[in-house]
C-alpha cells in the first residue's frame, strides 16, 4: 500500500523538521513543507497531497486558517490545524473551514498519529458518501419518471427535474410543502379528487398505487394523465423516514393506446364490412376469425367455418401449392405476401368457385409467426369469362371441336413428342362430299346441323388421345397419334367413312353423306405440321378424284400433281378469258348405214406453251373449281352454232352430243343456259344431245330426274355416258327420260375376244332396247369390234376406227363435204 502523502505548513523551521521526522517515522511521505500561507496554496496545487498539517499562526499576511480555507475550497484536501492557541474564536474560525482535526501544541507523537489516521479515514468516508450521493442525485435527475420524496410527516424533501416540470415547482419552492399542496389528482372518469398515494403510504407503511386512470391537475390547471404510486422509506430498523412517490406523464402512451384502439376498431370494421372475404388463419390453417363476405362466398355459417381448416375448402389440386408451398414461404420470410388463384369448394355439393386468395403473415413484436391474414375474392365470373374466351379462341363455335390454330399447336406438340419417342403419327384430312349441294338446296341451317351431327359421330369414333378439329366449312381433321402400322390408319379411315354413310335424320330429312379422306404420315410424308397438313389435303383431293367416299394416302408424286392442279386452274381461268378453248368433233356413225349421223363435241385447250391440252388433264380441275360451268356454257354455244351450220348442209347429219359433267348439274342455271343457247343459236333442241355420265346421275338421282324432265320438256335428247361403269339402278333407268345409253370404251377394248365383255355388251344392248333406248358404243377401233357390235345391233358407233376427234374444219372436210361416209382410222394430228 502506498504511504499517505502529507504537506507540512509551519513557519518555525525546527518545529517543521521535527514534525517531518515524526511523520516519516509513522511511515507517511512528506511531499512538501511550506512556511507561509501563500506558499502553502502554491505547493498544495503543485503536489496535491492527501493531507495538510497547517499551523494557524504563520508569518506574513495570510494565516493558516485562510490558507486552509483556500486549499479546501479549491482542492478539497483535508486539513489538520496545529496551534499553540486554543481560544474559542480561533477554534470557531478553524471549524468553519471544515477542518478534519485540531492539535494543540505541544502534542504527543501518538496524538499526532491518531489525528492523522482519523482525518484520513473521515475524509475517505465523506468522499465515498459524496460520490454515492452524487450518483443517486444524477440517477434521479436522469430518469424520465417524476420522483418526489417526503419526510414522515409528508413534507417534501426532494424532487427531481421531471417532478419540477410536471408540478411547475422548483425543488426550492416545493421543499417543506405538503405533497398534496403541489399535486391535485382526480379520477379521469368521475373527475372526483383522489387522495395522494403518499398519504396512504405514510399511513399504511406499504406500497400504494391508484387503480383507476388518473389525471394530474397542475397549478396552472393543465390536466396530465399520470400513472403513479408511492412507497415508504424505512430505515434499517423499520422506522418510517418518509415516502417516495414515482409518477409519470402518460399522455404519449394514452395517445398511442388511443391510436391503437382506433386502428383496431378501424381494422375490425373494415374486416367485418369488407366486400371481399377475409379471415385470420392460424399457422396450422384453421380459421380464427372470418367475416360475413367469406361466409357468403363459401356458403357456410361463421360457426361452421370457425374451427375448420382452410384445406377443407380448397380444391385438392391446390393443397400443395397454396397451403404448403406459399404459406411456408411466408413463414420462412421468402415472400412478404402472395396472391394466387385457387379453386374452392362451396357448401352446395359439387359446386366449386374460383377465388383470388391473397395472404400475408402477422408476426409478434419478437418476430415470431402469429397468424395469416387471408383475403378471398370470388372471381368465378371473371374466371369463367376467361375460360370462355380461351375456349372460343381455341374451338370452332359451331361444333365445339378444336379450330385450325389450336389444331396446329396440338399437332406441333404431338410432332415433337412423336419425334422424341420415334413414333409415327397420321393426319387424316376429311372433306364431306357434296356438302355444298346440301347447303345450297336444304339451307344453311340444316347444313350447320349436319356439320354438328358429323362432328358428333367423328368425336365418338376417334380414340381419346386422338385430336379432332374442324378446319372450316366441311373440312375436318383427325390426328392419330401412336401409330403401330399403317394398316391401322386405313382401318380407322374406313371405319370413319362407314360411320358417316349411316343416314342422318335432321329435322325430318334423311340425309346420306359421304366423305373423302386424305392421309399423310409423319415422318414419311412430312416432318412439320404445315407439310403434313398440306399433303393430307393433297391426298384428300386424290380421294375425290377417285370417286369420293374413299380414303387415299399421300404419295410423293401427288405433290407434283397438286402443283400441276394449281397450274391448270390458273391456266384455265386465263384460257377462258383469252379464247384458248377449242372444240373437236368425233363422228358418230349409224351402224346400219355406215354414215355419220352426228358428232360428239370434245373440248380442247390450245395452250400457248403446252400445245393442245386434252380434257383428261383439265376437266377434273375444272369440275373441282367450278370452272366447268363457264367452260360448259362455252362448249354448248360453240357446238350448237357448229351443228346448226352442218345440219343446214342438207344431209343425214342430225345433231351434236355435248358432255355435261356432274358439277354442271349442280348448277341451278344449267337448264336456263341450255334453253337460252338453243334460242340464241337457233338449233333445233332435238339436234342437241346431252351426255351425262352414269356416276353423275347416281350422285343425286332425285334431283337429276327433275332436271332431266325439264330438258325433256325442252325437246333436248338425253344420253347416259360411260354406261356400265357405275351402279345405275334399273328402276331409275326406266324412270329417266333418256333416249340412249353409251356403252363405255372399257367394255369394247377386249372385244370380241373377252367373254365377259361380250356378255356385258350383249346384256346392256338387250336391256336398253327393251327399254326402248338406242345404244351407242364408243371406243370402236377394230373391224372385229365393229362386226361384233353390228351383230349385237348396236345403233351407232364412235371410235378411232372411223375417226379421232378432229377440228371443225377437218370434220367439215372429212365428213360434211364428203357425203358423210365413214373412213377407216385417219391420221389426224389429234393424238390423245
Ligand atoms: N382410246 C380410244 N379413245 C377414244 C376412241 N374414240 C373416242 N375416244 C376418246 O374417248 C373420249 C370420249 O369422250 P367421253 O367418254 O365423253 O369422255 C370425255 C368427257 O368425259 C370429257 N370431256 C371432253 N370434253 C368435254 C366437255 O366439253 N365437257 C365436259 N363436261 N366433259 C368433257 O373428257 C373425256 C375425255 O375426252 P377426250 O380426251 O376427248 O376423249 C374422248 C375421245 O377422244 C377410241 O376408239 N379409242
Amino acid at each position: 500500500m502506498l504511504a499517505s502523502r502529507i504537506m507540512i505548513v509551519e513557519d518555525e523551521g525546527i518545529i517543521a523538521m521535527d514534525i517531518r521526522r515524526q511523520l516519516e517515522g509513522f511511515g507517511y511521505e512528506v511531499v512538501a513543507t511550506a512556511f507561509s500561507g501563500g506558499q502553502a496554496i502554491t505547493l498544495a496545487n503543485e503536489y496535491k497531497p492527501d493531507l495538510v498539517m497547517m499551523d494557524i499562526v504563520l508569518k506574513g499576511e495570510m494565516d493558516g486558517i485562510s490558507a486552509a480555507h483556500a486549499i479546501t475550497e479549491s482542492l478539497h484536501i483535508p486539513v489538520i490545524f496545529l496551534t499553540a492557541y486554543s481560544d474559542p474564536a480561533t477554534l470557531l474560525r478553524a471549524k468553519a473551514t471544515g477542518a478534519y482535526g485540531y492539535l494543540i501544541k505541544p502534542f504527543r507523537p501518538d496524538e499526532l498519529h491518531a489525528s492523522i489516521e482519523v482525518a484520513l479515514y473521515k475524509y475517505q468516508l465523506e468522499r465515498k458518501l459524496k460520490e454515492s450521493e452524487q450518483w443517486f442525485g444524477k440517477t434521479l435527475h436522469c430518469i424520465s419518471d417524476a420522483v418526489i420524496a417526503t419526510d414522515a410527516e409528508g413534507f417534501i424533501r426532494f424532487m427531481n427535474p421531471v417532478a419540477e416540470t410536471i408540478t411547475e415547482h422548483s425543488l426550492e419552492q416545493a421543499k417543506g410543502k405538503r405533497v398534496s399542496e403541489l399535486m391535485t389528482l382526480i379520477a379521469e372518469s368521475s373527475r372526483s379528487v383522489i387522495e395522494n398515494p403518499v398519504l396512504s403510504t405514510l399511513q399504511s407503511r406499504t406500497v400504494t398505487g391508484i387503480d383507476c386512470p388518473t389525471l394530474f391537475v397542475s397549478q396552472s390547471g393543465v390536466e396530465i394523465p399520470v400513472d403513479d404510486g408511492a412507497a415508504p422509506i424505512l430505515d434499517d430498523d423499520g422506522t418510517l423516514l418518509g415516502a417516495v412517490m414515482v409518477f409519470r406523464d402518460i399522455t404519449a402512451r394514452r395517445q398511442m393506446e388511443h391510436l391503437l384502439r382506433e386502428s383496431e376498431e378501424r381494422f375490425h370494421s373494415s374486416f367485418e364490412l369488407a366486400a371481399i372475404g377475409m379471415a385470420l388463419i392460424a399457422l396450422d390453417g384453421s380459421f380464427l376469425q372470418v367475416n360475413n363476405a367469406l361466409c357468403e362466398i363459401l356458403g357456410y355459417t361463421r360457426d361452421e367455418l370457425l374451427g375448420s381448416n382452410l384445406r377443407m375448402f380448397t380444391h385438392a389440386d391446390h393443397h400443395d401449392d397454396v397451403i404448403n408451398h406459399y404459406l411456408r414461404q411466408l413463414v420462412t420470410d421468402l415472400l412478404p405476401t402472395f396472391q394466387i388463384e385457387v379453386e374452392c369448394f362451396h357448401k352446395v355439393v359439387g359446386k366449386t368457385i374460383w377465388t383470388m386468395m391473397s395472404a400475408s403473415l402477422v408476426r409478434t413484436a419478437g418476430g415470431d409467426p402469429q397468424y395469416f391474414i387471408v383475403q378471398i375474392q370470388n372471381i368465378s365470373n371473371r374466371k369463367y369469362a376467361e375460360q370462355q374466351l380461351i375456349y372460343l379462341a381455341n374451338h370452332d363455335p359451331l361444333t365445339g371441336l378444336l379450330n385450325r390454330d389450336q389444331f396446329h399447336n396440338r399437332l406441333t406438340q404431338a410432332l415433337s413428342t412423336g419425334q422424341r419417342h420415334n413414333r409415327k403419327l397420321a393426319v387424316m384430312y376429311l372433306d364431306l362430299d357434296r356438302f355444298k349441294l346440301i347447303n345450297d338446296t336444304l339451307g344453311h341451317r340444316l347444313g350447320d346441323l349436319l356439320l354438328q351431327a358429323v362432328s358428333d359421330r367423328l368425336r365418338a369414333s376417334v380414340r381419346s388421345n386422338d385430336i379432332l378439329a374442324r378446319l372450316g366449312g366441311d373440312e375436318f381433321i383427325v390426328l392419330l397419334s401412336d401409330i403401330n402400322q399403317i394398316d391401322d390408319v386405313a382401318r380407322i379411315a374406313q371405319k370413319t367413312l362407314d360411320i358417316l354413310t349411316q343416314p342422318f335424320t335432321l329435322e325430318g330429312n334423311d340425309l346420306v353423306v359421304t366423305a373423302s379422306i386424305g392421309i399423310s404420315i409423319h415422318p414419311d410424308d412430312g416432318k412439320d405440321s404445315h407439310s403434313l397438313l398440306m399433303n393430307a389435303d393433297t391426298a384428300m383431293y386424290l380421294a375425290k378424284d377417285r370417286g369420293k367416299n374413299n380414303f387415299q394416302f399421300y404419295t410423293l408424286e401427288m405433290t407434283e400433281k397438286s402443283i400441276e392442279r394449281m397450274k391448270v386452274e390458273r391456266g384455265l381461268r386465263h384460257a377462258l378469258a383469252h379464247d384458248e378453248l377449242r372444240l373437236h368433233y368425233q363422228p358418230q356413225v349409224c351402224t346400219d348405214s355406215g354414215v355419220v349421223v352426228s358428232a360428239e363435241a370434245l373440248v380442247r385447250w390450245q395452250h400457248p406453251e403446252w400445245g393442245l391440252v386434252y380434257p383428261d388433264r383439265f376437266i377434273t380441275v375444272a369440275e373441282e373449281t367450278g370452272l366447268i360451268v363457264p367452260i360448259g356454257a362455252w362448249v354448248l354455244r360453240e357446238a350448237c352454232l357448229q351443228a346448226k351450220t352442218w345440219i343446214e348442209n342438207d344431209g343425214p347429219f342430225g345433231g351434236v352430243a355435248v358432255n355435261v359433267s356432274a358439277r354442271q348439274f349442280l348448277d341451278t342455271n344449267l337448264f336456263q343456259t341450255v334453253k337460252r343457247t338453243l334460242a340464241e343459236t337457233g338449233l333445233n333442241p332435238s339436234a342437241l344431245e346431252l351426255e351425262i355420265t352414269e356416276s353423275a346421275i347416281m350422285q343425286d338421282p332425285e334431283n337429276t330426274l327433275q332436271v332431266l324432265h325439264q330438258f325433256q320438256g325442252l325437246g333436248v335428247r338425253l344420253s347416259i355416258d360411260d354406261f356400265g361403269t357405275g351402279y345405275s339402278s334399273l328402276t331409275y333407268l326406266r324412270r329417266f327420260p333418256i333416249q340412249s345409253v353409251k356403252i363405255d370404251r372399257s367394255f369394247v377394248i377386249d372385244l370380241p375376244g373377252d367373254e365377259g365383255s361380250k356378255t356385258l355388251v350383249r346384256a346392256i344392248t338387250a336391256l336398253a332396247h327393251e327399254l326402248k333406248l338406242s345404244v351407242i358404243v364408243e371406243g370402236v377401233e377394230t373391224k372385229d369390234q365393229l362386226s361384233f357390235l353390228t351383230e349385237q345391233k348396236c345403233d351407232s358407233l364412235q371410235g378411232y376406227m372411223f375417226s379421232r376427234p378432229v377440228s371443225a374444219e377437218q370434220f367439215q372436210q372429212d365428213f360434211i363435204n364428203s357425203g358423210f361416209k365413214t373412213y377407216l382410222p385417219n391420221t389426224s394430228n389429234d393424238q390423245p
